[in-house]
């Protein structure tokens, strides 16, 4: 496939309406080539997680239109979408989503379980040792740390080799080692497999693992650059951040 895996195209998603409407994306345009990970950056309020949901598919434009491996995402009814996710998409959130009553395996299988697939122990198995939770493969979410559980989310996340992982704020909940291994994994899965990442983050040093930065502000693309050490993107943070004119109601 030569398209870049996501692709947005003047992308723009109001929510409300009349004097209280918010245009939390401003006529977007980006796009990640595959085998990259893209960290995307902004003030509060600027637009980042309805970008990441848009891209996935999880929630509607109202203008432009957004491409998810290859497929237009425009005009799928809600089967079609959840079909498009489910073959080439998947997902790291803050909170981990794991099911309490189910063990790792369990859980990182479940994604082959829910698309109707047979599940592969060894790849499973595969995946967790990459991870390092060979060990810990029976034990529920509740006997991890929170470190261990996100390394679970990601296990699960990564298992169907999906096009493109959607990682919103992966590292909030966790102390900085942690975050520092989670972000390694990551980072891995782009170099060895080739898979796409698009990540949201607060934290300067967590972007420092993508090799693209995307900084929104007032839902609108501010800056596009390489890859950048922790003072660069804070510092692009804070000059960006003084520019936004948002005050949560439409400019
Ligand atoms: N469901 C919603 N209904 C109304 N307004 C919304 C909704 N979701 C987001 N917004 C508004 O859209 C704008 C962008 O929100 P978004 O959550 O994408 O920003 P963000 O950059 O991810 O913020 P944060 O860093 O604080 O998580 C904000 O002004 C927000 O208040």
């Amino acid at each position: 496939m030569n398209q870049p895996p996501v692709v947005l195209s003047g992308v723009s998603r109001r929510y409300g309406d009349g004097p209280t409407a918010t245009l939390a994306l401003d006529d977007v345009t980006t796009s990640c080539p595959a085998g990259s990970l893209t960290a995307v950056m902004g003030p509060s309020g600027s637009g980042k997680s309805t970008l990441l949901h848009v891209a996935a598919g999880l929630d509607r434009v109202d203008a432009g239109s957004v491409t998810l491996a290859g497929v237009d995402l425009s005009g799928l009814d809600e089967t079609s979408l959840t079909r498009v996710r489910r073959e080439h998409a998947s997902f790291v959130f803050q909170a981990y989503n794991l099911m309490p009553a189910l063990t790792v395996r369990q859980n990182v299988s479940l994604p082959l379980l829910l698309a109707g697939r047979e599940i592969d122990r060894n790849q499973v198995s595969e995946v967790l040792d990459r991870v390092g939770l060979a060990a810990l493969a029976g034990r529920r979410p509740a006997e991890l740390s929170g470190g261990q559980q996100q390394r679970v989310a990601i296990a699960r996340a990564v298992l169907t080799r999906p096009a493109v992982v959607f990682a919103d704020e992966p590292t909030g909940a966790l102390d900085t080692q942690t975050a520092a291994a989670v972000l390694e994994l990551l980072r891995d899965q782009v170099r060895t497999l080739g898979q796409t990442v698009l990540m949201v983050t607060h934290d300067p040093v967590a972007a420092t693992y993508a090799d693209r930065l995307l900084y929104l502000v007032d839902g609108r693309v501010a800056a596009e650059t390489g890859r950048a050490d922790a003072a660069t993107i804070a510092s692009t943070i804070a000059r960006l951040s003084s520019l936004s004119a948002r005050t949560g109601s439409l400019r």
